[in-house]
């Protein structure tokens, strides 16, 4: 199948708590200012259909095949770009996509073969195959790279709110994941950026900014120093 790369589609990668959400509220903020008509969505999600298999894949009842969850999260993904995200681009507006393919590769491939463990079947071949199933890609992909150390002292933030399936996670899986987000990186360097995520809020904006200041999709000012 071949690919079609949408300008004016952004997406923001990271492991769990990395800063994506954050930084996808500021860019939402700065291009709205500058007139844009910006459409803030995330993976899973975006649509009714979506975060119904949203609440799936993060409630009690997830499944525990990490093959099933590739596909329900390749289902919600294709919903959410089919109904939301491709419409909204035709119409000339920006679409800020808060995880997309990289995430299922490195959680539901590298990061459910740590899981497994030795002798269970590799599952990366079939998360690495939901890449071909989608054929609509980001032209910005923005990777907020931070240790899971660093993650674990913002948590504290985030006390009291429930925690998913996913955030119940060992501590060396969000390692693996991270480490596997960055090799997928250097397969896409024309259109992943990776970010500092150790940096503070506004810095990181400063950057992901400068990057899509040279693409003029966004006539958008270099940003000052
Ligand atoms: N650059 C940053 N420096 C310090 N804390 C941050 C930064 N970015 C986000 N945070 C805080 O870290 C926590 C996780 O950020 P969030 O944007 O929700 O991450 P994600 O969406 O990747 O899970 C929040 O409490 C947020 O306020
Ligand atoms: C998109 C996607 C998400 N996920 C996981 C990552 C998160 O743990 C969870 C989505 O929860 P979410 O709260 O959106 O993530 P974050 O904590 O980074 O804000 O689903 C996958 O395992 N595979 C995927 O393809």
């Amino acid at each position: 199948m071949s690919k079609r790369f949408h300008d004016r589609f952004i997406v923001l990668e990271g492991i769990d708590g990395a800063g994506k959400t954050t930084q996808s509220k500021m860019l939402s903020k700065a291009l709205s200012d500058r007139g844009m008509d910006v459409l803030g969505t995330r993976d899973p999600g975006g649509t009714k259909a979506a975060e119904d298999i949203r609440k799936i894949l993060l409630g009690d009842n997830s499944p525990e095949s990490a093959k099933t969850q590739a596909l329900l999260f390749t289902a919600a993904r294709m919903d959410n770009l089919e109904m939301n995200i491709l419409p909204h681009l035709k119409n000339d507006g920006v679409v800020i996509m808060d995880r997309f393919l990289t995430s299922t590769i490195s959680m539901q491939g590298y990061g459910a073969k740590f899981l497994a463990g030795e002798g269970s079947e590799d599952p990366i071949p079939f998360a690495s195959q939901m890449v071909h199933l989608i054929a609509d890609l980001p032209r910005h992909t923005f990777l907020i790279d931070l240790n899971p150390e660093a993650v674990k002292q913002r948590v504290g933030s985030r006390e009291g709110q429930a925690l998913d399936v996913f955030d119940r996670k060992p501590a060396a899986y969000h390692s693996v994941v991270r480490e596997a987000m960055l090799r997928e990186a250097k397969n896409f360097t024309e259109i992943l950026t990776i970010i500092p995520g150790h940096e503070g809020p506004e810095a990181i904006h400063k950057m992901i900014m400068e990057e899509l200041s040279d693409d003029k999709a966004f006539c958008l000012p270099q940003a000052s120093a």
